[in-house]
């Protein structure tokens, strides 16, 4: 048990809209005592006090002595805001002889003052990048703004006179401290740029004497800047990314430039603030109070409409300041961020009035308090898993005497647990090992759902580490109807009950692309309920597809047991000729080394000097197929180029665990092919078979039906080619046939939303292309596309078995940039003319840069979790203790076994249109429906065949 904390917050509502923001703060407070106390031991106790206007009517007095006195006592203090017209609104403060009495303001400066508050902290960036279009700013002026203002709290012309010759500027040199120390916290260590008027106040020249002393002194290495204040106020809407960093300014500069700040995000009711007693370095108590830097709203107070977020995050910085809970802060933040976040980028748009939403005050903070419950679960997942797995540090060197391993042996060893010897593992052993990610589709879900009833709807063992993708059957055009709805609705409760923090809406994204985009990294152990799950191995992550139920178990207890597989090694040498991507080297790779031989049942590993010619949405074309390939995993050697991409994803939570392995020179490998990648063209692998490989050039002129661009192995690079082509074609004059369907599906509405910011998607459009919503579309035809019987398509899918594309179609394959080209007079044709004509600079431009020199790797050894004598249950925790009391499971299995021959196609035995079935029966009731049509009846008959229902 967590030895238990109690944290006082004192909580000063104020008036007008105070209350009513500092509610939706309070009920995040809550939720995270609630939730986090059984891990942390953190308790937050809240005491409500008056302070302003509603303090005046009840006592007479803007700051009240018992309101005071439990601020000194408090760790830390929420406060609303103060002042409205209802009260009187008198120049000087201390006239009490008109009867007038004192102002509400006073009392906020009085609790400033007596708490010694010295610094006021308020941080100007976008809480959501969705925001950017909100800002009055253009989007190029304000993208990237990302400022600190910190104000000098307890001086200035608020509280009497300083001179130059002041000689102790103890104000200014603490407030400075605080600056640097803010400053020094980033990497690279923040700009301060410091804000006076020292060509015209005494007082500023002061300033800017201590400012300069003080950094140079003490912090020689924080750069610093001074502007002069009224210059500063025109960088901050000319140009504000100027300012990036930390702003230093005293008290009424900062208060006049902080709501200036404020309009670039769009609306003042966006920015925090916190008003601070000492260092925040966590070694000191540090009092704030922690409020919006807007003020009582009366013109809005009342309504529901006011925008509580600027409060909510005021929270978020309590709990980093004065609470010393920074991970709960940062979960508050990304909680904030995925209610404000577009839809489209997988957030729910939740915005009040002033941002041009609909959503009351209450309904953006449950709406908030909903996601973060969902993160704090998440939390507490890590902590358990913390205190039953060991936090191990990298281990740099080969422990003498340890047989040479491949990457995928490392990756496999280094999430062993009970390992009697460092990093010993070898192909053949069986082994347990911890699990980082899980992954399923709806269509997978409702198989797994059947033995996750059976075991009693335990907790699982990661609430922020299964990623469920609504992708399969779903399309709007169907979702309302019974099969899909029932699908989504089963995916929607499940993620609901498990409070799944990475849930989206169906169709936002082919459940294998938003997560290598955003999610799986280098060195991590991946199961999911999905074929194509070897994808993740683009990012050198050893992910592996396994049947529903096998799913369920490290869904459930965080591991699995694992048989080594032999690697083959797959090395790349030379540069491709320009327009040749990862689907043509797939491609190319199976019809050299063929389906189900090399690779089969081994883990395949893509290594070699050609490897720094193939960007990451490359690989992952290259790493998706490989269950084509009858690999386990294809898993890349990590590099500076899987560093770059992984260093541009947005949350650090998935991106600074990665693991980067080197097979040792002495690695066994099974097998060593070399693919010489500068030999690759553009090439089509024809029905039914992904290995029956031909250059495109002999095939040319084919005769088409329909042509799609899309499924899970077509990434967003090959996307933006093929529209390119489009342009180029178009240019050419080419236009759409008469004849023939269309269709493109980009993998998730991030991806969309690019091509359409590079004007790409016009193209698509322009050469007759249906855009379709992102899912699985016409590779799996068990939504609402699919091809008809007879009829001949090119696509750039992964599988072109029998049936795949819909009953009786005649699916081919081949790259994106190959179907564009082929679309035109639908027939095949050659993409080669079309890709000279693209201007290199420009498919490079719009790429983005995926490969940055100054990143940089360390390669590291495996260092599992070895076995210790003294602790035998090694594993986090045995499946019993998570299931409820009443589960039971009998210590043996009875069945039969059925070996079929090799190579039976899965795709055969049940066609997927009639997966998941609603029952066995049902399921028994299609077995190899479209390949033997009477073995249903035969088997009815007594005809003695069984039939198993595995499908990968
Ligand atoms: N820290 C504080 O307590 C504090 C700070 C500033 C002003 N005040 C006081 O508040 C009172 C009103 O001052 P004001 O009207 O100049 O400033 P204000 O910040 O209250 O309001 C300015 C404008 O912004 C809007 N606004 C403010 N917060 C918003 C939110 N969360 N959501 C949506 N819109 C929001 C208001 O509707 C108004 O149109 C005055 O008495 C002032 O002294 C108090
Ligand atoms: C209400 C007023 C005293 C206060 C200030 O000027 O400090 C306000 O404008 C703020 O920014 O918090």
């Amino acid at each position: 048990m967590p030895s238990p904390r109690k944290i006082k917050v004192l909580v000063l509502p104020g008036d007008n809209c105070g209350p009513e923001v500092v509610n939706e703060g309070v009920k995040v407070l809550k939720a995270i005592s609630n939730i986090r106390k059984k891990c942390n031991g953190v308790e937050i106790e809240l005491q409500e006090e008056k302070i302003g206007g509603c303090a005046i009517d009840a006592t007479g007095k803007p700051l009240p002595e018992v309101t005071l006195s439990a601020a000194k006592e408090a760790d830390a203090i929420l406060l609303g805001a103060v002042g409205g017209p209802q009260w009187p609104k008198q120049i000087d403060s201390n006239d009490a002889s008109k009867g007038l009495g004192p102002r509400p303001e006073q009392g906020l400066l009085d609790i400033r003052k007596s708490l010694d508050l010295f610094a006021n902290l308020r941080p100007c960036s976008f809480a959501s990048d969705s925001l950017i279009a909100y800002s009055p700013l253009k989007e190029s002026v304000v993208k990237g703004t990302d400022f600190t203002i910190v104000r000098e709290l307890v001086g200035g012309i608020y509280f009497g006179e300083r001179h130059e010759q002041d000689e102790s500027g103890k104000e200014v040199k603490r407030v400075t401290r605080l600056a640097a120390h803010l400053a020094l916290e980033k990497n690279p260590i923040a700009t301060i740029h410091s804000l006076d008027k020292a060509n015209v106040l005494a007082t500023s020249r002061l300033w800017r004497r201590v400012v300069t002393e003080t950094l140079e002194k003490e912090f020689p290495k924080v750069p610093f800047k001074h502007h002069y204040i009224d210059a500063a106020a025109m960088f901050l809407v000319k140009s504000p990314t100027i300012l990036n960093g930390i702003v230093l300014t005293e008290n009424l500069f900062g208060d006049i430039l902080s709501d200036e700040a404020s309009i670039i995000p769009g609306s003042l009711g966006l920015l925090p603030s916190a008003s601070l007693n000492g260092l925040p370095d966590g070694k000191n108590k540090c009092i704030g109070i922690y409020e919006p830097i807007h003020g009582s709203a009366p013109d809005i107070a009342g309504k529901g409409i006011v925008n509580p977020i600027a409060t909510i995050l005021s929270v978020a910085l309590m709990l980093k300041y004065s609470l010393n809970l920074p991970r709960e802060a940062k979960a508050v933040e990304d909680a904030v961020r995925k209610v404000l976040d577009d839809e489209e980028f997988g957030g729910f748009s939740y915005r009040t009035k002033d941002l041009s939403g609909d959503k009351t005050t209450v309904e953006v903070g449950d709406k908030v308090c909903e996601v973060l419950e969902g993160y704090l679960e998440g939390l507490n997942s890590e902590d358990r898993i913390s205190l039953s797995i060991p936090n191990r540090g990298l281990l740099l060197q080969k422990p003498p005497g340890r047989r040479g391993m491949t990457i995928c042996e490392k990756t496999i060893a280094h999430a062993a647990i009970g390992l009697s010897q460092p990093g010993h593992v070898k192909p053949g052993d069986m082994i347990c090992v911890s699990v980082d990610w899980t992954l399923a589709s709806e269509l997978t879900w409702k198989g797994m759902e059947k033995t996750f009833n059976i075991m009693g709807r335990p907790n699982i063992y990661r609430n922020d580490r299964f990623w469920l993708a609504i992708d399969h059957t779903v399309d709007p055009r169907i979702n309302h109807l019974p099969k899909p709805a029932g699908l989504i609705k089963a995916s929607e409760n499940f993620a609901k009950e498990a409070k799944i923090v990475d849930f989206y809406k169906p169709n936002h994204t082919i459940l294998h692309t938003e997560f290598y985009r955003e999610r799986a990294q280098p060195g991590q152990m991946i199961i999911g309920a999905d074929s194509h799950s070897c994808s993740a191995g683009a990012v050198s992550a050893f992910a592996v597809g396994l049947g529903a139920a096998d799913v369920v178990m490290p869904l459930v207890t965080g591991e699995t047991w694992f048989k080594v597989p032999e690697t083959v090694e797959i090395r790349f040498i030379n540069k491709p000729p320009f327009g040749i991507g990862g689907k043509d080297a797939i491609l190319y790779v199976l019809g050299e080394l063929k389906r189900n031989t090399v690779a089969f049942e081994r883990a395949v590993e893509y290594t070699g000097p050609g490897l720094r010619y193939l960007s990451c949405d490359a690989r992952f074309a290259i790493s998706n197929m490989a269950t084509e390939f009858g690999g386990i995993a294809g898993v890349f050697e990590g590099d500076e180029i899987t560093a770059a991409f992984i260093a541009k994803r947005k949350n650090p939570a998935h991106k600074n665990s990665a693991l980067y392995f080197r097979a040792d020179p002495d690695a066994h490998y099974a097998e060593t092919h070399v693919i010489d990648l500068s030999k690759v063209d553009s090439l089509v692998a024809l029905y039914p078979s992904p290995d029956d490989v031909v250059p495109v050039t002999k095939v040319a002129g084919k005769k088409l039906d329909g042509v799609f661009i899309g499924a899970c192995t077509t990434a967003e690079e090959d996307l933006i080619l093929a529209g390119l082509v489009l342009e180029q074609g178009l240019k050419k004059g080419l236009r759409p046939s008469l004849n023939g369907i269309r269709k493109c599906t980009p993998g998730s509405l991030p991806i969309i939303a690019k091509l359409r910011k590079l004007g790409l998607l016009k193209f698509y459009e322009q050469a007759g292309f249906e855009i379709g919503a992102p899912g699985c579309s016409y590779c799996i035809a068990v939504a609402a596309d699919h091809a008809g019987e007879g009829e001949v398509w090119l696509s750039s899918q992964n599988r072109n078995f029998r049936n795949r594309m819909g009953k009786g179609a005649i699916g081919n394959l081949a790259s994106a940039a190959t179907v564009a080209a082929s679309s035109f007079e639908m027939e095949i044709r050659d993409p080669r003319d079309l890709l000279d004509a693209i201007d290199e600079k420009k498919f490079n431009e719009c790429l983005g840069q995926w490969f940055d020199p100054k990143i940089s790797i360390t390669i590291s050894e495996p260092n599992p979790i070895l076995y210790d004598p003294s602790n035998p249950s090694l594993s986090s925790e045995s499946i019993s203790d998570l299931l409820p009391p009443s589960t039971s499971f009998s210590s043996s299995i009875k069945g039969k076994v059925q070996r079929f021959e090799d190579n039976v196609d899965t795709d055969a035995i049940i066609p997927a249109q009639f997966m998941p079935g609603t029952s066995d029966e049902d399921l028994g009731s299609h077995a190899f429906q479209y390949v033997k049509p009477d073995f249903v009846q035969k088997i009815k008959d007594g005809y003695n065949i069984e039939s198993g229902k595995l499908r990968y």
